[in-house]
Formats: C-alpha cells, sequence, structure tokens
C-alpha cells in the first residue's frame, strides 16, 4: 500500500503552553476513507491545518505522497472546510470556477472541471443561482465542489453533513464513496459514528491531542471490543434490580433499558443472566460489537458529549 500521507510525532501548540497536538502520528494510505473521530476540542480541525501547511508545528515530520509539502503536493490535495467558504455575490458557476482558478485551471481544462464538479454534487442545474437562496444541503454539496474542482488525489472534508437534512447528507455521503471508487483517497472528520462506520474503510480516533487507535474499520472495532453487549429490556425500572446487577458490568441503565457487559462467547453468562432476571426479562438482544464501543471504551466520553 502506498502511503498518501504520513505524519510522525506531530507537537503543536497555539500559545507555546499547552500542546494542542502531542507527538501524533498518523498515516493514511491510497485511495483509502479515512474516518479521523474525536470529542469537541481532541484537535482534529488543528490537526487539518497542520496537515495542510496552514500551522506549522513546532516539531515532527509531515509528507504527501513521501515528499515535504511544497507547491506541486499542495495541488494534489483539496480541502473543504467545516465553514462554508463560499463567495455569497456569486452564482454556484461562479464560485466553483473561481476556486478552479485559484489551483491554477485554465481555459477549456477549467470549464470542464467546473462542470465535472458541479455535476458530480447535483448542482449543475442549479449553476446559474446564487448560493445565499440554497437549502443548507446545498451549500454543503456547492462546498464540496469548490473542494474538488482541481481532481484533487487526496481530499480532506471536515464534518461535511454538519446540519443538512437527510437526504442530502446520503447524496454527499454517495458522491464521498463515488469520488473513492474514481481513485480519490479520502479524509473524513465527522461527528457521526454511523456516517463513518458506512463509508470509511479505516478509522483513527483521537483525543486530547493525541491519536488513541488507527487501522481497518473491521480490525479496529475487533481489536477493541473485549466484551460483548447484552441488551435487556425489564418489567419494571433498572433500579429494581440493584441486587441481581450487582454481578456484572453494567454498561448503560435507561429506564426499563439495561446493557451488560459480558466476555465474548461466554455461554455460562449468558444462561445466568436469564436466570437472574427469569419472567422479569421482557427481551434479551445481543449487540455487536460497534464503533461507538471503541470510541467508549477509549475515550470514556461519547461522541456527541
Ligand atoms: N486559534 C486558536 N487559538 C488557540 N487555541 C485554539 C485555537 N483553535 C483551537 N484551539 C484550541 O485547540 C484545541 C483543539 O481544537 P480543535 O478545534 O482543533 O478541536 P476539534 O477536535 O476540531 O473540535 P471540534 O470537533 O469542536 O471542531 C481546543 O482546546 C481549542 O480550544
Amino acid at each position: 500500500m502506498q502511503t498518501v500521507f504520513a505524519g510522525e510525532n506531530i507537537q503543536f501548540s497555539y500559545n507555546k503552553k499547552k500542546p494542542v497536538l502531542k507527538q501524533l502520528t498518523l498515516s493514511v494510505g491510497d485511495r483509502q476513507i479515512y474516518g479521523l473521530l474525536g470529542p469537541n476540542g481532541a484537535g482534529k480541525s488543528t490537526l487539518t491545518r497542520v496537515m495542510l501547511g496552514l500551522d506549522k508545528p513546532q516539531s515532527g515530520k509531515i509528507q504527501w505522497f513521501n515528499e515535504y509539502l511544497n507547491a506541486s503536493t499542495n495541488k494534489r490535495v483539496g480541502y473543504v472546510p467545516q465553514d462554508l467558504a463560499l463567495i455569497y455575490d456569486l452564482s454556484a458557476y461562479e464560485n466553483v470556477l473561481f476556486f478552479g482558478k485559484l489551483y491554477g485551471l485554465k481555459g477549456e481544462r477549467l470549464k470542464k472541471q467546473v462542470r465535472f464538479a458541479l455535476e458530480f454534487v447535483g448542482l449543475w442545474e442549479e449553476r446559474k443561482q446564487k448560493p445565499k437562496k440554497f437549502s443548507g444541503g446545498m451549500k454543503r454539496r456547492l462546498n464540496i465542489a469548490c473542494g474538488i474542482v482541481h481532481n484533487p488525489d487526496v481530499i480532506i472534508l471536515d464534518e461535511p453533513t454538519v446540519g443538512v437534512d437527510p437526504q442530502s447528507r446520503n447524496r454527499i455521503l454517495d458522491a464521498i464513496i463515488e469520488l473513492n471508487q474514481l481513485g480519490t483517497t479520502v479524509i473524513y472528520i465527522s461527528h457521526y459514528m454511523e456516517e463513518v462506520e458506512k463509508i470509511c474503510s479505516h478509522v483513527g480516533i483521537m483525543d486530547d491531542g493525541q491519536l488513541l487507535c488507527q487501522g481497518k474499520l473491521d480490525d479496529v472495532i475487533q481489536e477493541y471490543t473485549d466484551q460483548a453487549i447484552i441488551r435487556l429490556e425489564l418489567q419494571q425500572k433498572s433500579t429494581a434490580y440493584a441486587k441481581q446487577l450487582e454481578d456484572y458490568v453494567v454498561l448503560l441503565s435507561d429506564g426499563n433499558r439495561v446493557e451488560l457487559g459480558v466476555p465474548k462467547n461466554d455461554i455460562n453468562t449468558l444462561s445466568q443472566i436469564r436466570e437472574s432476571f427469569g419472567e422479569d426479562m421482557k427481551s434479551f438482544q445481543y449487540v455487536t460489537p460497534n464503533l461507538e464501543q471503541v470510541f467508549f471504551r477509549l475515550t470514556r466520553k461519547n461522541l456527541r458529549d
């Protein structure tokens, strides 16, 4: 596998006192959809700025395509920022044209690429309209068109589905998958665990300026979920079963619902649970290990906290 991005021991602080990125090492391979997850303030946007060369780290090594950042690597990387970077007095077409020119495109190639980008996000028909009239989802899609107009080898998308309706959200996710199938490596920063599980081949979880794990999505889930989860629906509120619950690791207790962490494939524990609750157990469900559990285990936080 070819490495597209390699960052080693990146140390960065805004005010030279408290580091925001702490000896962070991260690598992204060619044609991956790499999901970068982390709670608020973990340092994801800062990392993105450092990766793009907008902020300079105090120490560490950053390479794109095995080269230090330079004019040529810059052209191969696209960026769709979290905050919409649109010019509201220009039409959708002119917005994308503007970004294409910034990346050095000219003439027929520029026109062709603008059309490709607008068609790709499904906004070609609306090209003459100004984005101030667009819905949140359309603005996000236009933002993406501006980021891909120069046909980059890698695109970094920072929370591209925030504040959009479900239809636009699906459209954006489908477009990202399609872009990847066309050969683009995607670095996808998101707060939505289910989106990362749906589209990403690889994942990295960061907290407090450090990368806590990274790897193939399935491998990470396997490696970091040493417990199976059993979800019980009880007749009464879970507080009424304090005695029975003493014997188990209670992961969640919410009204009549309880989630217990049990060793994987441990049939004895499962039958013990059935016996302990007997008739009081309305339902019993095995919950497949997922990224949310990995995230919680590593950060002790829920992503949307
Ligand atoms: N320009 C800045 N000057 C000083 N501190 C900053 C600046 N930008 C971010 N920080 C601090 O750096 C830390 C990491 O912030 P950052 O925005 O990178 O996190 P994040 O993971 O992207 O968060 P979110 O998910 O909320 O966007 C936070 O403590 C934040 O307050």
